[in-house]
């Protein structure tokens, strides 16, 4: 009896899947709307008359704040400061806020014909509510690899990790796969542009996907209200069972991060590696109808396998990370495949779906196996009083990628391709883009991330952090 009685909650097998199951729904909700506009890019081209470069600001905008404002950074401070539940919350809360003025952006069609600052006024606001977003997911993504250590750490920990990663992306490919078919179901009477002027027409109604992804949103705060209740009682467990708070989170902490060869690698690689694939993503629909020729309602299909692969291989190989170890090398094999995949998309032959279809599953391969690796290796560099601003870090130099990288290659393609700007000005048929610019971007990305984790590799063999070494102690 005395033996339960001291048990700390997260030795339930129960309650920490329990924790796990509730902070993911708050995750699958937050990747959805970071990704409903993506299969959307060519209807915003043609009912609003968004350019590709206008496309490009608005999914870049995801990380202004993040960036600029450095607000993933306060956002780690703040969570190792003032722990999960508040930032937790505090994170579902800001999602919401973004992803309310963006919907009302889309939805105001007077917003059609100003501009604020020279940019399309309606490209403006919807930028700037998602960059809002942009801080909340940012940093309930922190908040919830932060959990994860807290509930999973001796346990499952890589394999809690990919569960959770496997839930978001579920959300990334509803994103991709749902949009287009909702639009259309909802189709209405709405303001478009047509040859520069502002008509009523009856159009796909590109505001319904995003309702939608608000309501999960808010599902997604209500769920962490629970999450609270459960943090609070395995708290209480760790106290009754004699367990020391760890030292609290010290400014100085930060000159210890910063001068980690470790952290700097496993960020350098972080970067690289999810500017060639969540970048990508953003422009993926497009290119299936732009280089394999799918409409655009089926277009979403082919990268909606992107996640689709991930659903499985990501706990399967935070699995294999767990119990064979293997975590360095992992990640050499994500880089390597980065760079096949997205030179073959670059190549102007093998213009056929099916190639596309075997190109997208291997990138969901590479997607599974990098972060399944990288983000339980994290803590193994990083004590873990450190790792939400570790994270923090981490994230605020991947955001980097995250904005910039969108916004290069929308505005690599309007300069790859000018006969489509001068088509659309003169109200001609729109002619295709050509993608091989971009994709060379995207191959140079990969072939960068696999030195990193070569490095990476061999300082784990100077440094001993034990990344080629199971997560389970035995
Ligand atoms: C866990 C990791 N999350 C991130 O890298 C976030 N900074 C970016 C989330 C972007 C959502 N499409 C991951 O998803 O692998």
């Amino acid at each position: 009896m005395t033996e339960l009685i001291r048990r700390s909650l997260r030795d339930s097998k129960a309650a920490r899947w329990g924790a796990l199951g509730i902070i993911s729904i708050t995750m699958f909700a937050g990747y959805f709307l970071t990704d409903v506009m993506s299969p959307l890019k060519p209807m915003l081209e043609t009912e609003f008359g968004w350019s590709s470069t206008s496309y490009g600001i608005f999914t870049s905008a995801y990380g202004w704040l993040n960036v600029f404002l450095l607000m993933l950074i306060f956002g780690g401070i703040i969570l190792d400061k003032m722990g999960v539940r508040f930032t937790g919350l505090l994170s579902s809360f800001i999602m919401v806020i973004g992803a309310a003025i963006k919907y009302w952006a889309i939805t105001n069609p007077t917003l059609v014909d100003h501009t604020i600052w020279g940019i399309h006024a309606q490209v403006f606001l919807a930028s700037i509510g998602f960059a809002i977003f942009g801080v909340g997911v940012e940093i309930a993504g922190i908040t919830v690899s932060k959990i994860i250590v807290k509930w999973f750490k001796g346990y499952e920990m890589a394999l809690a990790m990919g569960m959770q990663m496997a839930v978001a992306r579920l959300g990334t490919m509803l994103a991709i796969a749902a949009p287009v078919p909702l639009a259309m179901y909802f189709s209405n009477i709405h303001t478009q542009v047509v040859n520069g002027e502002l008509v009523e027409k009856m159009g796909p109604s590109i505001s319904a996907p995003i309702a939608f992804a608000l309501v999960l949103l808010v599902i997604g705060f209500i769920a962490f209200f629970i999450y609270v209740g459960m943090d609070k009682k395995l708290d209480a467990s760790e106290a009754a069972n004699g367990e020391e708070a760890e030292d609290p989170f010290k400014f100085s902490d930060i000159g210890q991060i910063v001068t980690n060869k470790g952290f700097w690698l496993i960020a350098f690689l972080c970067v690289l590696f999810y500017s060639s694939v969540f970048p990508f993503i953003k422009y993926a629909a497009d290119l299936m109808v732009n280089k394999y020729g799918l409409d655009q309602q089926t277009a979403g299909i082919i990268p909606s396998l992107l996640p689709l692969g991930t659903l499985f291989l990501t706990p399967l190989f935070g699995g294999v990370y767990d119990k064979i170890g293997k975590g360095a090398t992992m990640m050499i094999i994500g880089a390597v495949l980065i760079i096949f995949v997205h030179t073959i998309f670059a190549l102007p032959i093998l213009n056929t779906w099916v190639v596309a279809v075997i190109l997208v599953i291997i990138l969901g391969i590479a997607l599974s196996l990098v972060p399944s690796a990288m983000w339980p290796s994290v803590p193994k560099i990083i004590p873990e009083k450190q790792l939400g601003t570790a994270f923090s870090l981490i994230f605020w130099i991947q955001n980097w990628g995250l904005m910039g990288v969108p916004l290069l290659i929308g505005y690599v393609l309007d300069k790859s391709n000018p006969q489509v700007a001068i088509a659309k000005a003169q109200g001609l048929e729109v002619p295709l883009y050509d993608y091989t610019n971009p994709m060379i971007i995207f191959a140079a990305l990969g072939f960068l991330a696999i030195i990193v984790s070569l490095l990476l590799k061999r300082e784990d063999r100077i440094k001993g952090y034990g990344l080629e070494l199971p997560n389970i102690q035995k």
